[in-house]
């Protein structure tokens, strides 16, 4: 990463009273065979206001998802987001005050900890705006030495469909635009599961013919996904994680089996638990919300979102 950052405009003091309003978008991982590559935008945000303050400590509020629950000091996820940032590219952090309006669920495989972790990095890149030009590329390096793999926080920053890859040089993304004939359906249960727990479960090497099968299903995937979505079921087949962490998540398998038996391509989304249904139109999201209401033996909700196509946004607010 090669930044400018001029030093007579380094320090806190020229940040102070600078105010940006952010908003990035939930996502889905992996879509079955792209592990740690393949991330869809979904139209669900969270929001966040953020001021950069002469204050004595951050003063850090949050309304919706993770009230009551998330930290409310410097380990709140979107400040060591921030504070990376910041220390990345060697100017002194301001204290800052946060209000978050949440609508990602946590711990559910949408992406919660790349949208806090997106958050934070665009929040500083916006209140850095004239001091320091961060490049998309270095966005997205900040952001991937942070949440450790680049899948869910290439589409919060930039939106669609996107492939990420890591380099020598760092991780580079490109973003694809999803065909009409795919809407989405996410099938959330009640329960969490954290994403380290599910890598705790993946093996450090796998059979060379399962690499390959992965090889050509995340090809078929690119295909399907742009061009043609009636491959999407033959797509969308895995062998590289999901019967792996199966056994974390037992109901999630079953009613994923249940799903594709009857010709839905749905996969675990992200690390799980939820699912991720890439159904064809409306009648067949609504077939597949039937089949699992019959199926599930807990709660699940559904959710059908959009594509979203924009990825992470950041505005400077006027006083
Ligand atoms: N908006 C947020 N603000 C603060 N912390 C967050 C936020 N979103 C996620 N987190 C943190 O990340 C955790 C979930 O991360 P993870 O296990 O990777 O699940 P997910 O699949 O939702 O990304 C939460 O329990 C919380 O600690
Ligand atoms: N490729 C990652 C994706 C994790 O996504 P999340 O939404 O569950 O954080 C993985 O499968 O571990």
């Amino acid at each position: 990463m090669s930044v400018t950052v001029p030093q007579a405009s380094t320090g806190p003091v020229d940040l102070v009273g600078r105010r940006v309003r952010v908003k990035v978008p939930a996502t889905s991982a992996n879509l079955g065979p792209g592990f740690d590559t393949l991330g869809l935008a979904l139209a669900r945000y969270d929001e966040l206001e953020i001021e950069a303050t002469d204050a004595a400590a951050h003063d850090i509020e949050v309304h919706g998802v993770g009230e009551g629950e998330v930290p409310l000091d410097e380990t709140h996820l979107v400040v060591r987001a921030m504070a990376h940032t910041f220390s990345r590219v060697g100017v002194e952090m301001p204290s800052i005050r946060l209000v978050a309006h949440n609508t990602i669920p946590h711990g559910r495989g949408l992406g919660s900890s790349g949208a806090a972790i997106v958050a934070g990095v665009v929040a500083a890149s916006g209140l850095l705006e004239g001091v320091v030009e961060l490049s998309a590329d270095d966005l997205l390096e900040i952001a991937t030495e942070l949440e450790g793999h680049p899948d869910n926080v290439a589409p919060a920053l930039f939106g669609g469909l996107t492939i990420a890859w890591v380099t020598p040089e760092g991780p580079r993304h490109k973003k694809l635009i999803v065909h009409r004939g795919v809407s989405p359906l996410v099938l959330v249960p009640e329960h969490e599961m954290s994403t380290a727990l599910a890598r705790s479960l993946q093996p450090q090497s796998v059979p060379h013919e399962d690499a390959v099968f992965n090889v050509s299903r995340s090809a078929l995937l690119i295909a399907a996904l742009i061009q043609s979505p009636e491959l999407l079921l033959q797509a969308t087949e895995d062998k590289l994680h999901q019967n792996y962490r199966a056994q974390a998540m037992p109901e999630t398998d079953r009613l994923i089996r249940v799903l594709r038996a009857a010709g839905h391509p749905a996969v675990v989304s992200g690390a799980g638990p939820s699912i991720l249904v890439l159904a064809s139109d409306p009648s067949a999201r609504a077939e597949a919300v039937r089949l699992v209401e019959e199926s599930a033996e807990t709660a699940w909700q559904p959710l059908p979102l959009a594509v979203d196509f924009l990825g992470a946004t950041v505005t400077p607010v006027a006083d």
